[in-house]
């Protein structure tokens, strides 16, 4: 695990969109997980502007969805689909087939996991998994006490992740379960990458990243992960102890 830390957000965002250029230059057809969020976005805003610039060039690759609310769609205001239809997708001239992301609304949601585990593996694995950190410290929505060897899953969200979430809705949503990647596909990308901002999110920073290792915090797992590159601002590596 790598940690680096910028002076300020937009500093974290532009070097997060940087990696994927640079992944994208390297590798035209990666398979790249993208989250949503308040965290992707300066980087979201980046890779819009690089790809209007011919900085980055998204025609070959392959976009993944990290992980949706159960029982929404890009319709939903608040979804993970329609945050990432809105600020990235929308901007960018991307052949839908390329962009692979959980039907939350399936009947077989067991199946719909199945479907993006089985897409992954055949096609040759994840290149790059961006990930975001909730203040409980789940990556997706793998919750406290997730282990750490599942892939696709459906979770049933905690009372924190509930609360928190509202944020990403116009009126109180009732949010009871989530349809999300593993953590075995994090541990198994050729590169992981965490990007937090703010102080809000010190202190849960600080317990993932030196505290103990376990499914209690599900991003301590990034402690294990040696090609893991974790992308901070100040305030988010405000209570990290010794970093360079
Ligand atoms: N399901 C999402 C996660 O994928 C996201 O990374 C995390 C952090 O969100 P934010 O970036 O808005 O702080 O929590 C949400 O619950």
């Amino acid at each position: 695990m790598k940690i680096s830390i910028y002076p300020t957000t937009d500093d974290m965002s532009k070097a997060a969109a940087d990696l994927v250029a640079v992944q994208l230059a390297e590798k035209p057809t990666s398979l790249i997980v993208f989250p949503s969020g308040e965290s992707p976005s300066g980087m979201l805003k980046y890779l819009v502007e690089y790809a209007k610039e011919d900085k980055a060039d998204f025609s070959q690759c392959t976009i993944i969805g990290l992980d949706e609310w159960v029982g929404m769609d890009e319709r939903d205001y608040g979804s993970c689909k329609h945050y990432l239809h809105t600020n990235f997708f929308n901007h960018l001239d991307l052949d839908p087939e390329r962009v692979v992301m959980f039907d939350a609304k399936a009947e077989d949601l067991e199946g719909e996991c199945e479907r993006i585990n089985t897409f992954i593996a055949e096609h040759g694995g994840l290149d790059m998994m961006i990930v975001g950190i909730g203040m409980n410290g789940h990556l997706g929505l793998n919750e406290p006490g997730t282990p750490f060897d599942l892939y696709a899953h459906l979770s049933e969200l905690a009372p924190i992740t509930v609360e928190v979430g509202q944020k990403y809705f116009k009126q109180t949503t009732a949010l009871t379960q989530g349809i999300t990647l593993g953590l075995k596909h994090l541990s198994e990308a050729k590169m992981a990458v965490l990007i937090a901002s703010g102080e809000k999110k010190a202190t849960i920073i600080a317990d993932s990243l030196q505290g103990h290792i376990s499914p209690d915090v599900p991003a301590s797992i990034l402690q294990n992960i040696a090609q893991a590159r974790i992308l901070l601002d100040k305030g988010a590596a405000s209570k990290l102890e010794h970093v360079s």
